[in-house]
């Protein structure tokens, strides 16, 4: 009898699996130190909804830009912004995904997101895999290539027994960068991102639904809020999908946290009713890209 009710307990702690997230869309400066009091201020904020992890956006030490990356880029771990963001993940006990920074290696330039355990130890290193390189007529032109080298490595973490795996920006364009996510156990997907006026509209949702339907996962997008004064305006729209395609929660252009609790159940339970991934022909997929070359 005792046993029959702790195997039911137990059952029951195992099927209920859950993770608290909260996705700061920080307004992001042209002051290093403010960037970074910033961002300190808006975690220890958003630790009072207890989350279990914290993400910042893309590029929130440094304005967007190639002019600005070299002059704000530092070394990883051994910066100021990866001592912050250490610090800041240990005084607030929890697991932190530090948007990117510039980073510098050598004589190399480098998008880059840092992981951080709630001890403050470093587990995670994000170089961005595709450099932002677009020219919209009359819209955005953007070369990150300029001054930026690419990075060539998947980063996965996990968060009490969730895999979650990171990209920045760009990467969630290339849907064979989630499937390999996939393949490794993947559940979230988060991609620090600052999409602009152009493609925001158009393709920021879209995408992020895209990327969370191909491959049955939950997807945040982490954006900075939008500074009109910027050079670059970053889109805003701090987004979370679940692995239905359902939209949980998309924030407007001004700085704000969203707080999401995602249900990780959906997970399994979506891969299992439709079962894609096991379905798919990738005996016929090798032949044919094979035979049109
Ligand atoms: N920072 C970026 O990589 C921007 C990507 C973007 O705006 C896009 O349309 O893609």
């Amino acid at each position: 009898m005792w046993f029959a009710r702790t195997k039911s307990f137990i059952g029951f702690v195992n099927l209920r699996r859950g993770l608290r997230v909260a996705l700061i869309q920080m307004l992001v400066g042209d002051d290093k130190s403010e960037n970074l009091k910033k961002a300190v201020k808006l975690i220890t904020e958003a630790k009072k909804e207890n989350p279990r992890l914290v993400a910042l956006p893309e590029c929130f030490n440094s304005p967007y830009g190639t002019k600005f990356f070299p002059k704000y880029a530092e070394p990883i771990p051994d910066g100021e912004t990866c001592n912050v963001l250490s610090e800041t993940a240990k005084n607030n006990n929890l697991y932190l995904v530090g948007g990117s920074i510039p980073e510098k290696c050598g004589d190399k330039f480098y998008n880059t997101c840092t992981v951080w355990s709630p001890e403050g130890k470093l587990i995670g290193v994000h170089r961005k895999m595709h450099l932002f390189d677009i020219d919209v007529k009359g819209g955005v032109r953007f070369c990150e290539s300029d001054v930026l080298s690419a990075g060539n490595k998947l980063t996965t973490f996990d968060v009490d027994g969730c895999k979650i795996g990171i990209g920045i920006c760009y990467d969630v364009r290339f849907s064979e960068m989630t499937k390999l996510y996939r393949k490794q156990g993947v559940e979230l997907l988060m991609y620090p991102a600052a999409f602009n006026p152009t493609t925001g509209p158009p393709h920021w949702e879209l995408l992020m639904r895209a990327r969370a339907v191909d491959e049955q996962m939950f997807v945040a997008g982490i954006s900075p809020a939008q500074d009109p004064a910027a050079d670059y305006k970053a889109y805003g729209h701090t987004i979370v999908v679940s692995p239905w395609g359902t939209v949980m929660h998309q924030a407007d252009y001004a700085e704000t946290t969203v707080v999401a609790d995602l249900d990780l159940n959906e997970v399994a339970n979506v891969r299992q009713q439709i079962p894609s991934f096991s379905q798919r022909r990738t005996e016929l997929y090798d032949t044919i890209s094979k035979s049109s070359l």
